[in-house]
């Protein structure tokens, strides 16, 4: 079997994490697989950033293991698994510089070269969701959280990764946007773990987990 073929895509096995004095997971057990929507929706504070940051190896677990199909997820492993992932993160920190030099050299890293990534895309996708092509000459520091979010779908919907993090994705959209990636994350075939307390995210094909500590 390959190193990313399995229906089994990710496995939380006896977890147990504190930080800062807080006990967040104890002996947490979960099995993602494949094509599984999962919403994170427990109470504030209770560990569910925490929870996406141990699966991107930001953060290692206290005890208990986690695992990505077969491989358990180490220092080792964790950076051919990183090029499965897209991750849209609360704040949504993209590198100082004009939009349009910040996306050119996200793609020209070797693990984002084979998307073929053109400027006619990112254009494309300003249009799709109703940001102006001025944006492509703006310093990041210089956009709004709303078109950061939104920004932020783009990458993530261009990167095309197999498994997307979402953490409080549409936080800074209006209704009639947030309903838009609501909608796309409901037909794609992607394997998707998504942060929100917002309960239009709540949609039928979702495992809602409430609660972490059990
Ligand atoms: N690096 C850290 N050092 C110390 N404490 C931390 C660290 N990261 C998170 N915490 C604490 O762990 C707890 C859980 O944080 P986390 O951001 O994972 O929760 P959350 O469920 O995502 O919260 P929210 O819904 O408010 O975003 C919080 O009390 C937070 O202060």
């Amino acid at each position: 079997m390959s190193y990313f073929s399995s229906t089994g895509m990710i496995r939380f096995k006896n977890v147990s994490l504190k930080l800062g004095g807080k006990q967040l997971l104890k002996t947490f057990n979960l099995r993602i697989n494949r094509g599984d929507k999962v919403l994170l929706a427990a109470q504030s504070g209770s560990g569910k950033t925490s929870l996406l940051r141990l699966l991107l190896g930001f953060i290692d677990p206290d005890e208990g293991r986690i695992f990505w199909g077969k491989k358990e997820i180490t220092p080792e492993t964790i950076r051919k698994i990183r090029t499965q992932i897209a991750y849209l993160s609360q704040d949504v920190d993209f590198p100082n510089g004009k939009v349009k030099d910040v996306f050119q050299e996200i793609f020209e890293f070797d693990r984002n070269r084979h998307l073929n990534y053109r400027p006619e895309m990112l254009v494309e996708k300003l249009q799709e969701f109703d940001l102006s092509e001025g944006l492509l000459e703006k310093n990041t520091s210089m956009i709004s959280g709303g078109e950061r979010q939104r920004l932020g779908w783009i990458l993530i919907q261009l990167l095309d990764r197999p498994l997307l993090l979402l953490d409080e994705p549409t936080s800074a959209m209006d209704e009639k946007q947030k309903q838009r990636f609501i909608d796309y994350i409901a037909k794609t075939k992607k394997t998707v773990i998504c942060v929100s307390h917002d309960s239009d995210w709540q949609l039928p094909e979702m495992k809602v987990i409430t609660t972490l500590l059990s």
